[in-house]
């Protein structure tokens, strides 16, 4: 197994983010978290990528331990967060550099493996512009080459197209796919229920638990009925249709003070 958690749990105060979530990633397979806003899949994502730390429950990737051997984890793996994770301010070769050096990639590999993942994602032209004004999809092009650079064996992203055109989405399955075809584990979460169907299981999450896993196929007989049931209604069977508009964010925190009287 490339990855494996058993009983993962994390609160942030009072919300219990992440109640119990246990599951399992062969080497190679694919696996789409799926569930409504506030669910915990970034919070899982979190959690596996050491990003954060968990509260309750364990978890290895390419068997390190996510607390104990954090450094060996992010090694196995290739994130790409939610919002973009990248200084404007530098350009395609200076990010990609700026890596090399982070993951310590040895010194006369790196500028070869610079110029690899330029012309992996399509940016030789662009190389040295500052990163300001490039497109949403050149952006994430350029966020996966980076995050393939020091040889993940587990790639992990969290819903890595949002807000691409079409164009800049079907580009970006492509690559995705290429990189399965090769041997690549992915975990992922998406809002976009073919999204999902495209990976070889699907789990769905909600309050911090994992309802259900399976293959598509598996999932609509267990929940839908039968085998050819539509993703979404299984969705909506074991998550309910009830809005997620709780105010969990930062102006929910905003300290409120007492007017002062004049
Ligand atoms: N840093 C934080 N501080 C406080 N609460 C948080 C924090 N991060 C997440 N939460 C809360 O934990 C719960 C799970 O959030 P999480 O972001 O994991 O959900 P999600 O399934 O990824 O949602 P979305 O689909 O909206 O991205 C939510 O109630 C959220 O408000």
């Amino acid at each position: 197994m490339i990855l494996e958690c058993h009983g993962l749990g994390r609160s942030f105060g009072g919300t219990e983010a992440v109640a119990d979530v246990s599951f399992a990633l062969a080497e190679g397979e694919s696996l789409a978290l799926i569930g409504p806003n506030g669910a915990g899949k970034s919070t899982t994502l979190g959690m596996l990528t050491t990003a954060l730390r968990p509260d309750r429950g364990r978890a290895t990737v390419a068997g390190a331990d996510i607390a104990a051997q954090a450094a060996q984890v992010r090694a196995s793996l290739g994130v790409l967060f939610q919002e973009p994770a990248l200084d404007e301010r530098l350009s395609p070769r200076q990010t990609l550099r700026l890596h090399a050096a982070m993951h310590a990639l040895p010194r006369h590999a790196r500028a070869a493996a610079v110029e690899k993942a330029l012309d992996w994602a399509g940016l030789r032209e662009q190389a040295d512009r500052p990163l300001r004004g490039f497109s949403g999809g050149m952006k994430r092009r350029l966020e996966l080459a980076r995050a393939l650079m020091h040889g993940p064996r587990l790639l992990v992203l969290d819903e890595p197209t949002l807000g691409l055109d079409p164009q800049g989405r079907l580009d970006l399955w492509a690559r995705i796919d290429g990189l399965r075809a090769e041997g690549m584990a992915v975990l992922m979460t998406t809002h976009a229920m073919a999204e999902a169907e495209r990976c070889d299981r699907i789990g769905i999450i909600d309050k911090g638990r994992l309802l259900a896993i399976g293959t598509r196929a598996e999932l609509a007989l267990a929940h839908g009925g039968h085998a050819h049931a539509d993703l979404e209604q299984v969705f909506l069977t074991l998550t309910g249709r009830a809005l997620r508009d709780a105010f969990a964010g930062p102006p929910a925190r905003v300290l409120r003070l007492p007017r002062r009287s004049a």
